[in-house]
């Protein structure tokens, strides 16, 4: 894509995970909530999300929005979901579609189906469970948090069927660089490696679709998302798998 980007959040951790390995890829933009405690490589502005001036300014000549700016806690309180996750991300849709966006890529979460795991938890976070879940389902959020990611998936279906904008969701798993979380096997079920984050990205902003919701995890043994629509539809390859760490990375052969 030859147009600017624009990358909200892009100060945290998968704002990281996407400027680290994308760097070069896209002319991007750059929305930190504060002044960057470094000098970005790219553009950038400042602000809120909730600030409509500075979105419509944000979104100006822009081909892509990468959203991820909000409130990641899962016990996030209601009034913080509902300004920085809902009410930012239906703002930044106007905004996007004022300025003739034609995509956009938001940051939802594996919180909004996370009472899929209340009557199957732990068995499912296990390799020989074999329950998917692959997107077709409808959201049965955990907590307000899941509440508000299931709402901006929402958000994005109306803004598609009434404008025309291309929405891809991802409902990300669990970031952690490095190696996936130790001692903890439902993140180790729905580890996304920063590589694999930067990587499924990139095909969120080059594939053909109308509107999508895939998850965003590593290619992991105990795995109960399925990444099929991410393959087929994105062309995601990804090359990290959980089992594959054991304190210290193994080879294939487990050793
Ligand atoms: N890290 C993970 O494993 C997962 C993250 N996500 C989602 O991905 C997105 C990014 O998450 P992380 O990078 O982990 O979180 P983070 O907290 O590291 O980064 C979020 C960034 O958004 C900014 N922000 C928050 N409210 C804002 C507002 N109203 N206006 C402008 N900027 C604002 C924050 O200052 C922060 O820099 C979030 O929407 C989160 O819900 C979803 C699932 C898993
Ligand atoms: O949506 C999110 O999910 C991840 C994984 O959830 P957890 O409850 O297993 O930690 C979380 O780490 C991240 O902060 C959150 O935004």
């Amino acid at each position: 894509m030859d147009e600017t980007v624009l990358l909200t959040g892009a100060k945290g951790s998968v704002g990281t995970a996407i400027r680290e390995g994308l760097a070069d890829e896209y002319e991007w933009r750059y929305l930190f909530h504060n002044p960057p405690p470094f000098d970005p490589d790219h553009p950038y502005l400042v602000g809120d999300v909730t600030d409509e001036a500075l979105v419509a300014e944000a979104c100006e000549d822009v081909g892509a929005v990468v959203h991820l700016a909000g409130d990641p806690r899962r016990d996030a309180p209601w009034d913080s979901v509902l300004e920085n996750n809902i009410h930012g991300t239906k703002l930044l849709y106007d905004a996007a579609v004022d300025a003739g966006v034609p995509r956009f890529v938001f940051a939802s979460s594996n919180h909004a189906v996370g009472h899929f795991e209340t009557e199957r938890k732990p068995d499912l976070y296990r390799t020989d469970d074999d329950f998917l879940l692959d997107g077709t389902e409808l959201p049965r959020p955990g907590n307000h948090y899941g509440v508000s990611k299931a709402a901006g998936e929402t958000i994005g279906r109306y803004y598609h069927d009434e404008y025309g904008i291309d929405v891809c969701n991802v409902r990300i798993g669990n970031l952690t660089r490095d190696h996936p979380p130790v001692d903890y096997e439902r993140g180790q079920a729905m580890w996304l490696s920063y590589r694999d984050c930067a990587h499924l990205h990139d095909c969120a902003l080059r594939a053909d679709y109308d509107y999508e919701i895939v998850y965003g995890i590593s290619d992991n043994d105990r795995k109960y998302y399925s990444l099929e629509r991410a393959k087929d539809v994105l062309g995601y390859e990804p090359r990290d798998n959980s089992a594959e760490w054991d304190g210290e990375k193994r080879d294939a052969a487990g050793e």
